[in-house]
């Protein structure tokens, strides 16, 4: 029997320090005061203790392009974040359209033991838009998928989709949909305004994202589905969701870090490590992200931690890739754009890195009240702390992170699943 006692932490931030004791992978006591004979100690003093992150949206690479990230990597990116639970995009090589290669990731997740690694299968097969895939067959493999996206690419059929929402319907599952009518995107490099018409950069418009979610939203009611939107990106696709949820509809969405703190303005400097899909858009999509964040219209953070080699955005801004690094630092940016403001207090940051994306995804052991009996999948937070961030340091085999050089508040000092340090002081557990 192992029992830990963490000492002088804050449940949500609320209230006074309490100790926690843990015994067996789950929370056996909260007080005042604990004494516990024999058990190890871990000095929380000061800091917030948090139900652990579940991200719904991580691209680890494994298969197919493990010089960018693994499995393992990821694991330990996330550990480090905070996070107990991520959610690995299907768009790998091979993709992620079968049980084989869903087992797999799920298998090689519990391997490295750090994070729950959930698979997220794809919608059609080979992400090719066209033929659903196996989505029964996944749902009932090993891998138990819950989530379906072909995130990198939009089911932009109407009949495709509405044929996946009938299916994950039926499975008690969710699509996931990266939201952008490809014929409005044709060429596009940027978000289609001023910053890219000055630059001479083919533009993504707002449009191709807000039409999108909102025949999907359509769609979803029709069909009596769920629909869970990936990074949502502007003010006009949250205008959207707030009419389809005032109506009923059963639809989630995400918000990325980056999207709430970085806008168009970036461009300027030509720098591909700001090239992300959807685009970076305007400084008042990115307000906008943050009040329906607070308000609950926009449900969760979601990383989209997106790793990519130093050949695929040391290059040209046109042949680099989109995408970048999430994991480490989700939560000092949601401290930055949402705490430091107050438009979310921690049980906010609670809601919105645990509970929701959580429940949306149907974990039933992740977002879970810190209290007696159930399990101990905290992240322990210093709101006081103050780290740099180096891409070079990070735990991913990528570096391509737009915070280098950042100063950013809230550092995660421990991650615990169920009971188990994955991450402490800096370091991943293994
Ligand atoms: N977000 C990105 O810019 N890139 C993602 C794909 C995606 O999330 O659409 C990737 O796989 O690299
Ligand atoms: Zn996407
Ligand atoms: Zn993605």
């Amino acid at each position: 029997m192992s029992t830990l006692l963490i000492r002088g932490a804050r449940p949500y931030g609320e209230g006074g320090p309490v100790d926690i004791l843990v015994r067996d992978g789950v929370i056996a006591e909260v007080a005042g005061r604990v004494d516990a004979d024999g058990a190890e100690v871990l000095d929380a003093g000061g800091l917030v203790a948090l139900p652990g992150f579940v991200d719904l949206h991580t691209h680890l690479r494994e298969p197919g392009r493990e010089d960018t990230e693994t499995i393992e990597t990821g694991s330990r990116a996330a550990a480090l974040g905070g996070y107990t639970a991520v959610f690995a995009m299907a768009n790998t090589d091979p993709v992620a359209d079968n049980a084989v290669v869903v087992e797999h990731v799920w298998r090689r997740g519990r391997e490295v033991g750090l994070v729950d690694v959930h698979p997220v299968g794809a919608v059609t097969v080979g992400l090719r838009g066209e033929r659903l895939a196996e989505l029964g067959t996944m749902a009932r493999s090993a891998a138990g998928v819950r989530v379906f996206s072909d995130d990198g690419h939009c089911v932009a059929d109407p009949l495709v989709m509405r044929r996946a929402l009938e299916y994950t319907k039926a499975l008690d599952a969710v699509v996931a949909q990266h939201a952008e009518e490809p014929r409005l995107t044709v060429g596009a490099q940027a978000h289609e305004g001023e910053a890219a018409a000055r630059l001479g950069l083919a533009g993504w418009p707002a449009v191709a994202e807000e039409s999108i979610v909102a025949r999907d939203c359509l769609l979803a009611r029709h069909v009596g589905a769920r629909l869970h939107v990936c990074h949502v990106s502007t003010e006009g696709t949250a205008d959207v969701l707030r009419w389809a949820k005032a109506r009923g509809t059963r639809v989630s969405a995400e918000v990325t870090p980056h999207h709430l703190l970085l806008d168009d303005s970036r461009l300027s400097g030509y720098d591909p490590v700001n090239k992300v899909n959807p685009p970076l858009r305007t400084g008042s999509d990115a307000a906008a992200l943050r009040a329906a964040l607070a308000e609950g219209v926009v449900d969760c953070v979601a990383t989209d931690h997106a790793p990519h080699a130093a050949q695929d955005k040391d290059c040209e801004w046109s042949a680099a890739r989109p995408g970048m690094l999430g994991l480490q630092t989700a939560l000092p940016i949601v401290v930055r754009t949402m705490v430091e403001p107050g438009l979310l207090d921690w049980r906010g940051v609670a809601r919105v890195m645990s509970e929701r994306p959580a429940e949306i995804a149907g974990l039933p052991d992740q977002g879970r009240p810190i209290a007696v009996g159930e399990p101990a999948t905290l992240a322990l937070v210093d709101p006081a702390g103050r780290w740099t961030v180096r891409g070079a340091d990070l735990a991913s085999i990528a570096a391509n992170t737009p915070y280098e050089g950042m100063e950013l508040p809230g550092t995660v000092v421990a991650t615990l699943l169920r009971g188990t340090p994955t991450a402490r002081d800096g370091k991943a557990a293994s």
